[in-house]
């Protein structure tokens, strides 16, 4: 059987490639298009034989596009204009530009992809670029399913809720299709077959299925992000209210989750740089989301993970024997040092670029390391 013909658009690190590569899906990408320079390092080092064109996506012709005579397109578009808590300017964000321009090119193929995977936030569901896509792959006689899914749909303890769409030209429908719906399980994820969770079409209408985190927490909370509301009700200690720490438990207790502790690295010296600064320390630690080696959760990990402190992923606490609530009952009527002294007890630190990309599902023969030169 001769290879799919795969084009990957938006490249990035090349999460698309790897997982069609675990598909075992008898596949070559014939061209991966990425503008940013230390993505397509990362994408260049773990794909080495894969022609990687580091071009914009709306410099690309019809012809050149012809050319390539791809069966199969995966794509994730940029996020930024559909996020929750962005400004959702969503077509008409400068942003959106090369996602119209391929929509605009796939009806005027010479030869249309018989396949079609996009990815993209939550948000997108609402948003007239996907009215357009949907339109688009009708034209073209595609059948499609979306979904919203999240890692721990797959038993990762990590949340990052994310639209997905998949789309084929054949004439038999979808063994799971569920037309109108957007799942949130993947089908053979429901005993009975039958798909009853569904998120409805219009905006913010979330399932059932989803934790409740999923549904309240939005994923793409940047660094600059001064949009994120405090929880409601009494603060026990460290800002936690009772619902929020019955959520927690809950979540720690699922055991269709995997514990953080089997994406983790070894702890060595190595580690000391991912340790938290006096500084943030003091300064966040009332908003810091702080999980232990046991936890079944960890909050979706963003770009400023690292440099900014407040909602751009969880943090580890490497001291698990310590209590939370010893520490932070309390400490805001400690003197700075002492209330040093305390949060130092916790030992908290980032997230390897490593446990990063575990909790993303590359497999350890993906070499991450390119992202770790400063
Ligand atoms: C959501 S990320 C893609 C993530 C990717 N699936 C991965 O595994 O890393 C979007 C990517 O689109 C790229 N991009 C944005 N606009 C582009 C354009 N007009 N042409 C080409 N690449 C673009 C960005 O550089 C970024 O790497």
């Amino acid at each position: 059987m001769a290879a799919l013909r795969v084009l990957e658009l938006y490249s990035g690190i090349g999460g698309m490639h790897q997982a069609l590569r675990e598909s075992c899906r008898h596949a070559e990408v014939v061209a991966a298009v990425d503008v940013n320079t230390l993505a397509n390092a990362v994408y260049k080092h773990n794909f080495p034989s894969t022609p990687l064109w580091a071009k914009t996506i709306e410099g690309i012709t019809l012809k050149e596009f012809d050319r390539l005579s791809f069966d199969m397109i995966l794509l994730s578009p940029p996020c930024q204009p559909f996020t929750r808590t962005g400004l959702q300017g969503d077509v008409s964000d400068p942003r959106s530009k090369s996602f119209l321009y391929i929509l605009d090119i796939l009806p005027r193929l010479q030869k249309l992809p018989k396949y079609l995977l996009l990815e993209n936030v939550k948000g997108f569901e609402s948003s007239s670029a996907r009215n357009e896509l949907l339109q688009t792959l009708a034209t073209c006689g595609f059948k499609y399913q979306e979904f919203l899914l999240s890692p721990t749909c797959l038993g990762i303890p990590n949340s990052r809720l994310r639209y997905f769409l998949i789309a084929k030209l054949q004439q038999e429908p979808f063994s799971f299709q569920a037309p109108g719906q957007i799942l949130t399980r993947f089908p053979d994820q429901d005993p009975e077959g039958v798909l009853k969770e569904k998120v409805a079409d219009k905006v913010g209408e979330t399932s059932s299925s989803l934790s409740t985190e999923e549904n309240n927490l939005d994923p793409n909370i940047g660094p600059d992000s001064s949009s994120k509301s405090l929880p409601k009700g009494p603060f026990l200690f460290k800002l936690e209210t009772v619902e929020e720490m019955e959520r927690k438990h809950n979540q720690d207790n699922d055991s269709s989750i995997q514990m953080l502790k089997d994406f983790l690295e070894e702890e060595n010296e190595e580690m000391s740089q991912y340790f938290l600064p006096p500084k943030s320390l003091l300064r966040y630690a009332l908003l810091l989301d702080i999980v232990k080696p046991t936890c079944r959760r960890s909050t979706c990990f963003t770009k400023g993970y690292g440099h900014y402190v407040e909602g751009t992923g969880s943090v580890l606490q490497t001291a698990v024997d310590v209590q939370l609530e010893s520490v932070f009952k309390h400490i805001d009527e400690l003197p700075e040092e002492e209330k040093l002294i305390k949060l130092s007890t916790l030992k908290l630190r980032y997230f390897t670029p490593r446990e990063i990309a575990n909790l993303h599902g590359f497999p350890l023969e993906f070499d991450c390391s390119v992202l770790m030169v400063d």
